[in-house]
């Protein structure tokens, strides 16, 4: 698999143990030791029913400026066509250094990034260039046929934080084909020490896809779609895209 970033950092994700209090899921997530010290928290999506959420427009929630919770985007239809929020309303300074993907059945890994240490600010932030509304924030993935029909992946995230401690982080995330709701998976990382060094897996169980569905969307490069959403306090402080290709290797 291949993917990109305009950034030399990765990407996004995060999340912790916590039942599902929304859908009734008994779904749970664990830690486990990691090898190198620290502690890796394994993270379950919680169990939702996106039908059961009120649509809403991208543009209501534009028009709610900084009150844009879980609720409202488990409401949206579409993939967003623009962010819903600024890279500076980030004020935990939540910083991902690391990201990697495996297929959980055979632990083959997919994909691997990390950012380099002391790396500077990204192209357009605080740099007094212009100003790239998608810099960091936007990442193009391209995986083979093959990566559609696996059935669990691993997207293991290494994250930090600046000196204020994280209550409740939350990660919600939305892949869509063609203007379709293929999955939405929700993630909880819950508290994050303030000054801390984080690393989570998030288990994605995928969907079952129909062959003539797959067969879409391997023909149609890049119009699978996701939104990643990220709340601390049930407050929107990051928004980040992805598009995917499968047609790797044809
Ligand atoms: C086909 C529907 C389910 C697809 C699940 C794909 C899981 C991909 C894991 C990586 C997602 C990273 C998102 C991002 O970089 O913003």
């Amino acid at each position: 698999m291949n993917g990109s970033r305009n950034k030399p950092a990765p990407t996004p994700a995060v999340s912790k143990a916590q039942a599902d209090t929304d859908s009734g899921s008994t779904e749970t997530n664990h830690r486990e030791r990691k090898s190198g010290g620290g502690v890796l928290k394994k993270l379950k999506s919680r169990r939702s029913q996106p039908e059961k959420w009120p649509v809403v427009t991208e543009d209501e929630l534009r028009a709610l400026g900084e009150d844009i919770s879980p609720d409202h985007v488990l409401g949206l239809r579409a993939v967003t066509e623009d962010y819903l929020c600024k890279p500076e309303d980030n004020i935990y300074n939540i910083d991902f250094t690391r990201f990697k993907i495996r297929d959980l059945e055979t632990g083959t890994v997919l994909f691997e990034i990390a950012k380099p240490p002391n790396s500077g600010p990204v192209d357009g932030e605080d740099d007094g260039g212009d100003v790239d509304s998608s810099a960091g924030r936007f990442v193009r993935y391209q995986f083979t046929p093959a990566f559609l029909k696996l059935c669990t992946v691993g997207a293991t995230v290494e994250f930090t934080v600046g000196d204020r401690p994280i209550n409740s982080f939350r990660m919600i995330e939305r892949h869509y084909f063609q203007g379709r709701l293929l999955k939405n998976f929700d993630f909880d990382f819950g508290f994050c020490i303030p000054n801390s060094r984080n690393t989570c897996e998030h288990i994605y169980e995928f969907p079952q896809l129909p062959d003539e569905l797959i067969r879409q969307m391997v023909a149609h490069p890049y119009e699978t779609r996701s939104d990643s959403f990220y709340f601390v306090d049930n407050k929107l402080i990051m928004h980040n895209k992805a598009d995917y290709a499968y047609n790797g290797g044809l």
